[in-house]
């Protein structure tokens, strides 16, 4: 099979254009055709890593499309009955593509027909192989479970994808192109837990899941109340999309390495189209905060049993040696390593050799170091096990299997000639759970489109992207700001809140745990919704239910958008209506930014004389 993919160029952030969208519906035809093929073959890796693909493409042309106002302008010109459905050359000639799929294909149908007939089969494809592949029934179960409706949506109305309410997609944000999935948006970080340099942030949009959940929550926009200045209106119970299981999403992304698609190639000279491998695809990596990881240390290698023999000695006596011992495993603390996304969900510590003769012993098995971020809480059955928050700190999570005994081992006065030789004991096995809980000094808490994306970009070099619609902001980020005197502060900021969050609406309240280290807070309230103070009750709300007293840390509010007309009158009133400090800024102007950072110095300074100093740092 030939599957021809655009140059990576072609695919980079900028304009979208009827050929890069004509181009992807050709890729996704081919995806589906191998996604088929392969489960057809029974080869059940390659299917995931396809539907991984595909629905990363399916997620950024349902941004583009609901993005786009004018989308039926963008989208290619429908295809002719003659139509050759790609350079891959798949077409009509497809034979295991079934009919659903031939539907989408089918000549005549509007292009946006396709895209959603796309949608569909990969949701199908999705589903259908969903349970055997990921690491829990449950955990498919619940990514799946959204996409139909996300689907069902864009299958409504005239055919045209459904249509965000708001301005163009991420306009504000040059450097962060339309292409989502692509290298320029999942680049590495420089977040650095030791706040050592200064442009340091998380890197954005990688999670497919919250992609999915931003895409159901944003469509249906019927009961919509957000709009594009008004931040959260305010209807606690509607509109949301379903809640998703915070602590269960990510598993099933742990592919997402470099080189996993090394199977993504075409098989065959095809039709002479470009056969190079998408690098894109190559490059992409995802920010995972959790992951369950099995680990078995390897076991100790089984004793020699053996006697000394050389000519005119007969009676050598025993010489078998002892086995090695099996690995260990071990974590350890790695300042550089940025998220769980590279931990496989098993380890198997390497196994001690055996013994040999002429009292030869074994080899010991290696120990397996395992790199995590700075940050990472290893827990057992829900109780931390360690706290793995500095660079170069381990724990020693397995050991390994003893080696056996040679025969040696057992001679004695009483028995000259042991025969015994022990195996090597089992190594010792467990199921860890890994939580990456982000280090910063101040937590940005607040409602979706509130602004905390636009502060961090105001007082510190981070880059998070903004747009004004909700739920930018898929993943935490931190960004450092710096002091004439060297001082460091990390400031992270994590996706937008909203009321019923710790029953999962929204993104839920998983999250909250990366400003559970944070030992202060800064609440940022959009002053030009109706009521700014409504939303500081329900941030409050939702932190206390997730860790009581969490809101009560040292605190400031941040009053942004006070460019605003409408967000000045409000002001006096918030001041009037809290007893925290309230500091009224523009994070679009910069207008009084500097009283923001000074005073984010003041609480850093209370913090080093031992204030309010969160029990886990
Ligand atoms: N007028 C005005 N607009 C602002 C200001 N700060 C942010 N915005 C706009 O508000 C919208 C949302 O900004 P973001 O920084 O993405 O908001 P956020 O809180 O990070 O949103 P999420 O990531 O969705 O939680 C964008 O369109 C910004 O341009 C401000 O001070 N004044
Ligand atoms: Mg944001």
């Amino acid at each position: 099979m030939s599957v021809a993919f655009p140059p990576a160029r072609a695919r980079a952030k900028g304009h979208v254009t009827q050929h890069a969208i004509q181009t992807m519906l050709d890729e996704n035809n081919h995806l589906i055709q191998c996604i088929m093929d392969y489960q057809s073959k029974g080869k059940s890796d390659e299917c995931t890593q396809y539907q991984q693909i595909l629905h990363r493409n399916l997620v950024y042309l349902a941004t583009i499309a609901d993005s786009n106002q004018n989308m039926q302008s963008l989208l290619p010109a429908p295809p002719t009955p003659n139509m050759s459905m790609g350079p891959g050359g798949m077409g009509q000639s497809g034979g295991h593509a079934p009919n659903h799929l031939n539907d989408a294909m089918a000549p005549g149908l509007p292009p946006a027909s396709v895209m959603q007939s796309q949608m569909s089969n990969a949701s199908m494809t999705h589903q259908q192989s969903a349970a055997p592949h990921y690491s829990s029934a449950q955990v498919g179960g619940q990514y799946y479970q959204g996409q139909p409706a996300m689907m069902g949506a864009g299958a409504q109305g005239n055919g045209v994808m459904p249509q965000r309410p708001l301005g163009s997609y991420r306009s504000a944000q040059p450097g962060h192109g339309e292409y989502s999935y692509q290298q320029s948006s999942y680049g590495e970080q420089g977040y650095d837990g030791s706040f050592g340099d200064s442009p340091q942030h998380y890197y954005e949009g990688g999670n497919p899941q919250c992609s999915q959940q931003q895409a159901q929550y944003q469509q249906g926009s019927g009961q919509q109340q957000y709009s594009s200045q008004q931040g959260y209106g305010g209807t606690p119970h509607g509109g949301y999309g379903a809640g998703q299981a915070g602590s269960s999403q990510y598993p099933q992304y742990q592919r997402g390495q470099s080189g996993q698609y090394g199977s993504y190639r075409p098989s065959q000279g095809g039709s002479g189209a470009p056969t190079q491998r998408p690098r894109a695809y190559e490059t992409t990596r995802h920010f995972v905060d959790h992951r369950r990881v099995k680990l078995q240390a390897g076991s100790g290698g089984k004793g020699a049993s053996s006697f000394h023999s050389e000519p005119r000695k007969e009676w050598g006596g025993p010489d078998g040696g002892d086995g090695g011992d099996g690995g260990s495993i071990l974590f350890r603390a790695n300042k550089f390593v940025k998220s769980l996304a590279q931990l496989l969900p098993v380890y198997r510590g390497e196994n001690g050799q055996s013994g040999g003769n002429k009292n030869c012993y074994g080899k010991n098995g290696v120990p397996t170091c395992i790199s995590v971020p700075l940050g990472t809480v290893v827990k057992e059955h829900g109780e931390i096990v360690v706290d793995l928050a500095e660079h170069g700190q381990e724990y020693l999570a397995v050991f390994g299997g003893a080696g056996g005994k040679g025969n040696r081992f057992f001679l004695s006065n009483e028995n000259r000639a042991p025969m015994t030789a022990t195996p090597g004991a089992a190594g010792q096995e467990r199921v860890l759970q890994l939580e990456l809980r982000t280090m910063a000094h101040a937590g940005l808490v607040g409602f979706p489109n509130a602004g905390k994306s636009s502060l961090l970009r105001a007082i510190s070099n981070a880059r998070p992207a903004v747009a004004a619609y909700p739920f930018t902001t898929l993943n935490p980020h931190v960004g450092i700001v710096n002091y004439r005197d060297h001082e460091q502060i990390a400031v992270a900021d994590i996706p937008g809140l909203i009321r019923g969050a710790h029953l999962n609406r929204g993104l839920g309240i998983s999250f909250l745990r990366h400003i559970e280290r944070c030992p202060f807070l800064l609440y940022v309230l959009d002053l030009s919704a109706p009521e700014p103070w409504t939303q500081l009750e329900h941030l409050r709300y939702e932190l206390d239910q997730y860790e009581p007293g969490l809101s009560q840390r040292p605190r400031a509010i941040v009053a942004n958008k006070m460019d605003l007309p409408e967000a000045r009158e409000k002001v006096e009133t918030l001041k009037s209506l809290v007893s925290e400090r309230v500091i009224p800024v523009s994070a679009l102007t910069g207008q009084n930014v500097e009283e923001l950072i000074l005073h984010l110095r003041e609480l850093y300074d209370g913090y080093l004389c031992g204030e309010g100093k969160p029990s886990r740092w």
